[in-house]
């Protein structure tokens, strides 16, 4: 399986606050890879780094073998926030033209292919499953509903990796049933590469096949099917320390720093 994601021996300060030290991992084409651990470890920044809205302190990051510093293909990665986005529902956009905004760059293109381009609409809104939706305002539809628009805008531009932020807070449980099949698809069928922040890690239990587990500054790695949750939970319980959880690491877990 090919990296996709590459660290190696990152760090990343606030100012004076060390908030990851000298971390290193690989993330390949085609995993679900989920991030867990207590408030204020890491999890986000790791996250902005990765999207390049942050720089590293020290250390190296590479996305489809390319540094960082020089990577231009950041069509090829998604990026959905952690808030719903709170449209009221005067917001005058429409689906349509929410998913289109994406294409802005090809919109020199998108007068002479206009209608290959509404084909990619469509295909993408038949994807997370909203095509009745296409012309309805935003800020008429539910949370749950705007995070699938929010997912057929980055699938436009055909990601191959996709990082999500806690995209489910204050959404219903039905709707986060729905929307992690969604991402299971787009995972097992298109192939995309999904890294996830959550705190459900009984969801993620499920869907994730490799766990990365932040705490005091650094990242362990585990393969899902060996991760003890319950011990896990039982351990964190009360505590929001930064310090790394005390539960048994398994066998074949490997320690990223
Ligand atoms: N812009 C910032 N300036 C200074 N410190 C920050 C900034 N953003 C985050 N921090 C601090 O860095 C640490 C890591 O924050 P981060 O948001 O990455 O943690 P997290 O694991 O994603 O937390 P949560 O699960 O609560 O979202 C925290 O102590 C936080 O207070």
């Amino acid at each position: 399986m090919s990296q996709i994601i590459k660290v190696k021996n990152l760090s990343f300060n606030y100012e004076d606050k060390y908030v990851l030290k000298n971390i290193s991992l690989d993330i390949n084409k085609g995993d679900f890879v989920a991030f867990i651990g207590p408030n204020g470890s890491g999890k986000s920044t790791l996250l902005k780094l990765l999207i390049g809205d942050l720089k590293a302190t020290k250390g190296r990051i590479e996305l489809l073998g390319e540094p960082i510093k020089s990577f231009k293909e950041w069509d090829k990665v998604g990026y959905i926030s952690q808030k719903v986005r709170d449209f009221n529902s005067s917001f005058p956009a429409t689906v349509k033209e929410i998913i289109g905004a994406a294409l802005y760059q090809q919109m020199g293109l998108f007068k002479v292919l206009s209608k290959k381009l509404e084909t990619k609409i469509d295909r993408v809104l038949e994807l997370v499953d909203m095509s009745d939706y296409k012309y309805q305002k935003i800020g008429e539809l539910s949370g749950g509903q705007q995070q699938r628009i929010f997912i057929a805008r980055t699938l436009i531009t055909d990601p191959e990796m996709i990082f999500l932020d806690e995209p489910l807070v204050g959404v219903d449980a039905k709707s986060q049933d729905d929307f992690y099949q969604l991402l299971s698809k787009l995972n097992k069928e298109l192939g995309i590469t999904i890294v996830m922040i959550s705190h459900d890690i009984y969801v993620i239990s499920d869907q994730a096949n490799k766990i990365l587990c932040f705490g005091d500054g650094k990242v362990f790695s585990h393969a899902a099917d060996e991760f003890d949750y319950i011990s896990y939970l039982n351990q964190i319980k009360g505590d929001n320390s930064t310090l790394i959880p005390k539960h048994q690491h398994q066998r074949g877990d490997s320690e990223c720093c």
